[in-house]
């Protein structure tokens, strides 16, 4: 069997009374997009938060590769290859689309300032390609503030994709988006995701994008997994019809 690309291992937090995560075990397989549902409060954006080194679990270990990462900070995390996109995009968005990726390469490795030299930077060919991969070639030299929602959505992801992640952590990649618009960003993004070979998991609250882009989907409740499987069983699961869903889809 394969080993996991990321495992936890009885993680638990508690905020005050809240038990946040509650002894939440649970592996992940390298090019299986996984889909976090349930309800509000549950723990999946602290599952999140740990899984980046954003919070500190007070029991339980990340281990990313087979590596115990748990103790090191974010940004070796990421160094490690796991990158976090976040329900807004953290974009500069007075500088360009290009720009953001570049920034993001020059703080990968704290080798270079941020905010230096951005056109010189040798991977300037790879984030124009990014920028096309995620149907933003048009968007490389316009302002971020000038661009629709999807598009920041879109060129969001190619910033994560620029720090050359295996596992990309995600949390509703298409909140705030218009529901027409919704599964055509998802197309491009897990297109995107398969092109550079990167794992996903994301979490997310509209059933039709789970249903049509997750490969297997996991459910949270009071701060730990109550059920795994396929969108389908999942989905007609009478439990999570009731406490997540409200209606089949
Ligand atoms: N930094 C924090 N300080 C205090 N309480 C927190 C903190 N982070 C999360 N919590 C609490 O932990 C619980 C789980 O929160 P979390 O944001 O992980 O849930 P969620 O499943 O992502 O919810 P939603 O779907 O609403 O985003 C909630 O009760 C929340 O209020």
């Amino acid at each position: 069997m394969t080993a996991p690309l990321l495992e936890t291992r009885n993680l638990v937090i508690r905020f005050g009374g809240v038990i946040a995560a509650n002894d939440v075990s649970l592996s992940i397989t390298a090019g299986r997009n996984l889909a976090i549902i349930g309800p509000n409060g549950a723990g999946k954006t602290t599952f999140l938060n740990i899984c980046t080194g954003w919070i500190k679990p007070s029991a339980g270990q990340v281990l990313f590769e087979g590596e115990d990462v748990t103790p090191l900070p974010p940004r070796r995390i990421v160094q490690k290859g796991v990158a976090r996109a976040f329900q807004i995009p953290q974009l500069f968005t007075e500088h360009t689309a290009l720009e953001n990726l570049l920034i993001a390469v020059a703080a990968r490795d704290r080798l270079r300032n941020p905010f230096m030299n951005l056109h010189r930077i040798p991977e300037r060919d790879e984030m124009m390609h990014l920028l096309e991969m995620v149907k933003c070639a048009d968007a490389a030299h316009r302002p971020v503030v000038e661009l629709p929602e999807g598009q920041r959505k879109l060129v969001d992801i190619a910033v994560a994709l620029a720090l050359r992640p295996r596992l990309l952590l995600m949390d509703e990649p298409t909140s705030g988006v218009a529901s027409s618009e919704k599964h055509r960003i998802m197309e491009i993004l897990v297109e995107a995701l398969a092109e550079r070979k990167v794992t996903s998991v994301f979490v997310e609250h509209d059933m039709g994008i789970v249903e049509r882009h997750a490969e297997e989907v996991a459910v949270w409740n009071a701060g730990n997994v109550q059920l795994r499987g396929t969108p389908r069983e999942i989905l007609d699961h009478p439990d999570v019809i009731r406490d997540v869903i409200g209606e089949a889809v």
